[in-house]
């Protein structure tokens, strides 16, 4: 049941048929209520113009039997034309009373209805199977024609009656007819209307919006409906503003492809400027921009790390203090330029022979620093030793001089210290 509502509510064609049909419905029970109403007059003035024929074929015997006082007779008239298929009731009212006669159902003197059976006795209603409803009559007078009077002599009326469970009787297969025929009609329409709208509108719909959902977010395509039997519809009109709208959110998204690509562009060389700046910030934070050797900052920020790291692991340790003699003499001699070239050539020969993991700093002028890991002093010594041999083979050129210089080193260990 759940299932079925939400299938109205989710079909068009469905809803808009029952709206359709709902609206087919009244108007349909309308025009069939108008139309039976029209029938049941018409039925209604046919029986009153039969029964209106009746004193035509009846009258005469009715006279005959009365001027005669033949019960018999009148009995049998009156039995025959109460079994007409038009009367419900008849009434004998003669002048001297004498042939009075009643059968069927009909109305007394108080306008009351009254039963009587097709002997004339007063009976049940239940017994007569009529019903009291909607009575009505038609009264003619009886005279008697004989040759041996010039004129007619009245002899009393006859009143016929009848209702409308008669008129509807012989309506009944009338109504049925129309009933079944509006039943009918109305679902074959219901049929015929939910097939072409399905058809039209529903699947249309339908395909729509599943290739709606079917389509890829990134890339939507323009999309096709499956409608050859127009080439512009309300559908149509609708599919082609849908494919309008992807073909320029396609275009603005490639121009928007193209825009982010240029401003890459744009922004790489900047990028490339940032790195370098932020490579020099990080020179100028930690190395000394002359030598690239650690600053004595970052000297003694490594080298306590060092040390916390060799007193947790019960490791040795060495420090060699460097410091370049005479230096001053140097710049005096050949020239600042000069001395700076001793100092760079200086930090090159060290860092080149000492390991990764030794920590060699400037701290000052020209006064140098290295701590070496997992070394002791003794072998802390040979590499001071060592580097001394190192400093003094270095060679600079000045105009036409050579010239040379020497360093003093001191090593320190984790226990004891010398000096050299
Ligand atoms: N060329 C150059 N000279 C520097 C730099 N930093 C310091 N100096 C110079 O280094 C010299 C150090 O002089 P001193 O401290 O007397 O050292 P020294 O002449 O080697 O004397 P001792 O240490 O006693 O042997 C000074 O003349 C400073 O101007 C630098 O970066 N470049």
């Amino acid at each position: 049941m759940q299932s079925l509502l939400n299938h109205y509510r989710r079909s068009m064609a469905l809803h808009l048929l029952l709206v359709i049909f709902g609206v087919y419905f009244l108007v349909a029970v309308l025009v069939t209520v108008v139309q039976l109403y029209k029938e049941y007059d018409n039925t209604k003035k046919e029986f009153y113009n039969e029964i209106q024929t009746l004193p035509a074929t009846f009258g005469k015997g009715i006279s005959d039997s009365v001027w005669t006082y033949n019960q018999e007779l009148l009995q049998s008239i009156l039995q025959g034309m109460y079994n007409l298929p038009i009367l419900v009731g008849i009434k004998v009212q003669s002048l001297d009373d004498k042939m009075d006669f009643k059968i069927g159902a009909v109305f007394n003197e108080q306008n009351q209805v009254e039963y009587y059976n097709s002997k004339g006795q007063p009976t049940e209603q239940a017994l007569t199977g009529l019903g009291s409803n909607a009575l009505f009559k038609h009264e003619f007078p009886i005279y008697y024609q004989g040759p041996a009077f010039d004129q007619n002599i009245p002899l009393g009326t006859v009143t016929l009656y009848s209702n409308d469970q008669l008129v509807f009787e012989r309506l009944k297969y009338g109504f049925i007819l129309i009933l079944v025929n509006s039943i009918i009609k109305t679902f074959m329409l219901w049929f015929i209307i939910y097939f072409f709208i399905n058809k039209y509108l529903g699947k249309p719909l339908k395909e729509f919006t599943y290739k709606i959902h079917q389509q890829d977010t990134q890339s939507p395509k323009p999309i096709d409906l499956a409608i050859n039997w127009t080439d512009k519809n309300e559908l149509i009109i609708l599919k082609d503003s849908y494919n309008q709208m992807i073909e320029s959110v396609n275009k603005y998204q490639l121009e928007l492809l193209e825009l982010n690509q240029e401003l890459d562009e744009k922004i790489k060389p900047r990028t490339h400027d940032l790195e370098l700046a932020k490579e020099k910030a990080e020179l100028l934070a930690y190395k000394d921009p002359l030598t690239h050797l650690y600053n004595r900052r970052a000297f003694f920020k490594y080298g306590q790390k060092l040390i916390n790291q060799t007193l947790q692991h019960s490791a040795s340790l060495s420090l060699i203090m460097i410091d370049i003699d005479f230096f001053k003499k140097l710049n005096d001699n050949y020239s600042h330029a000069l001395g700076d070239q001793a100092l760079i050539a200086f930090a090159d020969t060290l860092t080149s022979n000492l390991r990764h993991n030794d920590i060699l700093g400037r701290l000052g002028g020209e006064e140098f620093a290295v701590f070496l890991p997992n070394t002791d002093e003794e072998s802390a010594i040979t590499i001071a030793e060592t580097l001394r041999i190192l400093i003094s083979q270095i060679t600079l050129q000045h105009e036409q001089a050579i010239v040379q210089f020497t360093a003093s080193l001191g090593v320190v260990g984790a226990t004891q210290q010398r000096q050299r």
